[in-house]
């Protein structure tokens, strides 16, 4: 399979750049378990990588919880920041934005977080962070309308590159298929790495699907090849 040449690459940052997904899946698990209910699979899959109003709402609807969306965003996000102090990296992340940020590819971060939740996530790696040329938060940035799977995000972050790139020389990388349908939405190709329980169906709207950041070839895009 071949692929087109790009210029710049949009990571998402939960569950590709930090491991915090497990620590969301627990965190709605137990709001969840309060009320006698099971966070399955294919409710997280509709959940994951979307902004927080979205995700309050899919949550309270999918799972039938008592609570506004305003209630189930007070308690998820309170937990949310405090079990997201010190999240570990995900295996090749550090790796690949320093090598892409050695060879003067523009990078960048869109992520459906909140400013004040990305804070709390990046504090212990914000030297990695500050490689990135910028990064949008789509909850928070007035610029986003639409959270993931709508294109919104990934356009915004292509437009702050002061170069402006097309999106077809765009590269994104993400874990959800909610990202990876935006990243397709937008005109971009898109890279998934998945956790292994997202079903084959879920991975369609990839260009390429991968088990791990480790395994990713950039001189396939026409990017700088590791040494
Ligand atoms: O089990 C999950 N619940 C909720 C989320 C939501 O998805 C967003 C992750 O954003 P991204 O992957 O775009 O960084 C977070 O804002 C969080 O609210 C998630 O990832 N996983
Ligand atoms: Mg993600």
């Amino acid at each position: 399979m071949s692929f087109k040449k790009v210029s710049h690459v949009i990571f998402d940052l939960d569950g590709l750049i930090i491991e915090s997904e497990s620590i969301y899946a627990t965190v709605i698990g137990e709001i969840a378990a309060k009320f006698g209910k099971e966070y399955t699979r294919d409710i997280r899959l509709k959940i994951m990588g979307t902004p927080e109003p979205v995700t309050a709402s899919t949550a309270i609807k999918e799972l039938q919880l008592p609570y506004t969306v305003d209630q189930f965003l007070e308690e998820y996000l309170t937990k949310a920041k405090e079990l997201l102090q010190h999240p570990k990296l995900m295996p090749g992340a550090k790796e690949l934005i320093e090598h892409l940020h050695k060879h003067n590819i523009p990078i960048a971060v869109a992520t459906s977080s909140a400013q004040d939740v990305l804070d709390v996530k990046i504090q212990d790696h914000l030297d990695l962070i500050s490689l990135f040329h910028h990064v949008v938060c789509g909850s928070t940035d007035p610029e986003v309308k639409h959270g993931k799977p709508a294109p919104d995000i990934f356009l915004v972050c292509a437009s702050r590159f002061p170069d402006k790139p097309h999106p077809d020389e765009c590269l994104v990388l993400e874990d959800a298929p909610n990202g990876a349908k935006g990243a397709v939405a937008a005109g971009m190709q898109v890279i998934l790495v998945p956790d292994p329980d997202v079903p084959e169906e879920w991975r369609k709207p990839a260009t390429l699907v991968l088990n791990s950041l480790k395994e990713f070839k950039p001189e396939l895009f026409g990017l700088p090849a590791f040494d």
